[in-house]
């Protein structure tokens, strides 16, 4: 029970998980994460992230923002049916207060599948958008591999997270389509640092993630991104060099009765005065689109020991965060869609009528509403 108000997020050495005397101990920290903190460190990781190329990604990521303003509203998500794109500052708004942060948002490759008759949440994984490749030649290659390599990383990760939760390393292969099939969504992500008259410190606002884990990568030196902890104190999550932030998303919290734990987090804007931005490239590993995460069909069955880790720990005093309780009855699909929706207005005015409107019945607002 001491553990049970973390005061620092552990730090997990992937490398111990891939060797045979060495991957209980992995088992156990993963376990201790899972359930009590619901983020993690994770080092070690260059057998399936080439290091060098997450130095080529960082280096590309100033550049990319600083691109002339019509290049990047040429890419604009309005464009896009499935939500990927280039958003402006200040577009999003969370808990009622803008995020002061630009972005793009990439996904792994994929083709859609949706055809007519299918439901419309099938739209919400497709193609990207690049910039024009002699603006900033070599970047697209950069990010469609580092996308797919720390695709590949979640994917095998999943397995480790069953095996902490009691299950065999498979536990969790019903909640997915085959790697070819699915997509995972990444962002790149600048926090300007902001003006002198600023009132808001705002970079993104108490939110939790959606589905089963995302993996962050802290691509410039700033801290920032805070997690908040079982009594609803706001815990620092600082970048460490030659590692990954990674945490657990509502999705899998609901997936296993709340023994892995979905925890609120925010990011606050580097402090006035600051030489530059903070950048940040979050990957959010999907789980398929059609899976009811509470649907009998999809029911997990853990050993008693582990609900019991679950009890123990007891549930949160408070959390400043609200979103995607929706989990409890929609398919996973749609739950992003109506997330994506409510985040991107204009997008949704554009492709999906009738949503938009069911969701803004007034109109157009300003900006969207993010969580
Ligand atoms: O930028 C970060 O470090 C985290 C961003 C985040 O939490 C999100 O976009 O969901
Ligand atoms: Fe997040």
């Amino acid at each position: 029970m001491t553990d049970r108000n973390f005061s620092s997020i552990p730090l997990l050495d992937y490398s111990l998980a891939l060797s045979s005397s060495t991957k209980s101990q992995f088992i156990i920290d993963l376990r201790h994460a899972l359930i009590n903190v619901g983020f993690l460190y994770l080092s070690n990781t260059d057998s399936m992230v080439d290091r060098h190329l997450i130095d080529t990604l960082k280096d590309y990521i100033p550049k990319l923002f600083a691109l002339p303003q019509e290049e990047k509203d040429k890419i604009r998500m309005a464009n896009s049916l499935h939500f990927l794109g280039y958003s402006r500052l200040g577009a999003e708004l969370t808990k009622g207060k803008t995020d002061n942060r630009e972005q793009f948002d990439i996904a792994t490759e994929h083709i859609s599948r949706w055809k007519s008759g299918d439901p419309d949440y099938w739209n919400v994984w497709g193609p990207s958008q690049y910039p024009d490749e002699a603006l900033i030649p070599g970047f697209q290659q950069t990010m469609k591999t580092y996308l797919s390599q720390v695709a590949a990383l979640g994917t095998h990760f999943i397995t480790l997270i069953a095996e902490a939760l009691g299950l065999p390393p498979e536990g969790l292969s019903r909640f997915y389509d085959t790697p070819d099939r699915m997509q995972h969504r990444g962002k790149v992500v600048q926090y300007p640092v902001p003006s002198e008259r600023s009132q808001s410190d705002q970079g993104v606002g108490p939110h939790y993630d959606a589905g089963f884990l995302t993996i962050l990568l802290q691509a410039s030196p700033h801290p920032g991104l805070q997690v908040q902890n079982l009594s609803g104190d706001w815990i620092d999550a600082p970048p460490i060099p030659g590692t990954f932030v990674i945490n657990f998303g509502r999705a899998l919290e609901f997936a296993t009765k709340g023994i892995a734990r979905a925890t609120s987090h925010r990011v606050l804007s580097p402090p006035v005065g600051s030489l530059s931005p903070r950048y940040s490239v979050p990957l959010f590993h999907n789980i398929a689109l059609d899976v009811r995460v509470r649907d009998s069909k999809y029911e997990l069955e853990f050993p008693p020991e582990i609900l019991k880790l679950r009890d123990e720990r007891g549930n949160l005093a408070h959390t400043d965060s609200i979103n995607y309780s929706e989990f409890e009855s929609q398919p996973s699909g749609m739950v992003q869609l109506m997330g994506r929706v409510k985040s991107h207005p204009d997008v949704a005015q554009r492709h999906y009528p009738a949503l938009f409107k069911q969701f803004f019945p007034e109109g157009l607002p300003k900006q969207g509403f993010a969580y």
